[in-house]
């Protein structure tokens, strides 16, 4: 279980996250929406201990990711694929997604390799191993990060906007794959996710739950489909108004969404 409890982070004067509380419990996905600047990605950052807190706790299956040393262990429970796709430009695709476990985890390398190779060819990458990430394109270099997250085999698997800076035809081709991982985590216990996104669509079709942050204040919790109620998560006008911006057909689970 992520739980996050009560957790304040300041840049400066600047509150940008104000006592938000959420847990993400084993088996579920979970998405957080909100505008630009809502706080989102330094959720995703306090989670990993990359921030320091000004208040609250956050604990990954109980270790509290303020103290350093339990921050070690809760880092091998979690791992993260940012919108930038961080790979090392002087590694093949497949030492990009080796080293971790290797290095980190002391697996074998014949072992990890194997394992490496499958998780590639299960994202269409079997044939760029031996490529450098100068060489593919941004869709392909994010697939190579998700695989690069998933070989660690992390209980938890965090995303923070990972289409952001990937035109349609590249975000659809990694929201597929994502999807797919989703559909196969969802309820069996496996890798859960945490996903921060403006793909709302997306987001409705592999959440298990929904969660809005609007200035740095966490003002929905609920299931995807309560989410997207009328009664539920659009009886709240900042969300409607976020989704009418997001959705430009206007059409948000069949109810009108007007600003
Ligand atoms: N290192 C930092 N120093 C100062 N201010 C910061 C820092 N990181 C984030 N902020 C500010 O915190 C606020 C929240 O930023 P954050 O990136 O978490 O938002 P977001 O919801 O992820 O936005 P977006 O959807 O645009 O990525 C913004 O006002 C941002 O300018």
């Amino acid at each position: 279980m992520i739980a996050v409890e009560g957790v304040v982070k300041r840049f400066g004067a600047q509150t940008v996250l104000d006592g938000v509380s959420l847990a993400v419990a084993p088996g579920e996905v979970v998405t957080i929406l909100g505008s630009s600047g809502s706080g989102k990605s330094t959720l995703i950052r306090c989670i990993n201990g990359l921030e320091r807190l000004d208040g609250g706790r956050i604990t990954v299956d109980g270790l509290d990711v303020a103290d350093p040393r339990q921050l070690a262990q809760a880092r091998r429970l979690s791992a993260t694929v940012f919108q930038l796709f961080n790979l090392y430009p002087h590694m093949t695709v497949l030492r990009n997604v080796t080293l971790a476990p290797e290095v980190v985890l002391k697996r074998p390398r014949a072992e990890v390799e194997a394992e490496a190779q499958a998780l590639l060819a299960s994202v269409g990458l079997a044939g760029k191993a031996d490529a450098y990430p100068a060489q593919l394109s941004g869709g392909q270099r994010q697939r190579v990060g998700i695989c690069r997250a998933l070989a660690m085999n992390p209980r938890y698997l965090l995303l923070d906007e990972v289409t952001s800076a990937l035109d349609p035809e590249m975000t659809a081709e990694v929201l597929a794959i994502l999807g797919r991982l989703a559909g196969r985590q969802m309820g069996d216990g496996g890798t859960t996710m945490l996903f921060v996104t403006h793909e709302v669509e997306f987001a409705r079709r592999i959440s298990t739950r929904i969660v809005f942050l609007d200035q740095g204040r966490l003002i929905v919790d609920l299931p995807t489909a309560r989410f997207f109620a009328d009664d539920g998560g659009l009886a709240h006008p900042r969300i409607r108004q976020f989704l009418s911006k997001m959705a430009p057909s206007n059409t948000v689970a069949g109810a009108e969404v007007t600003v």
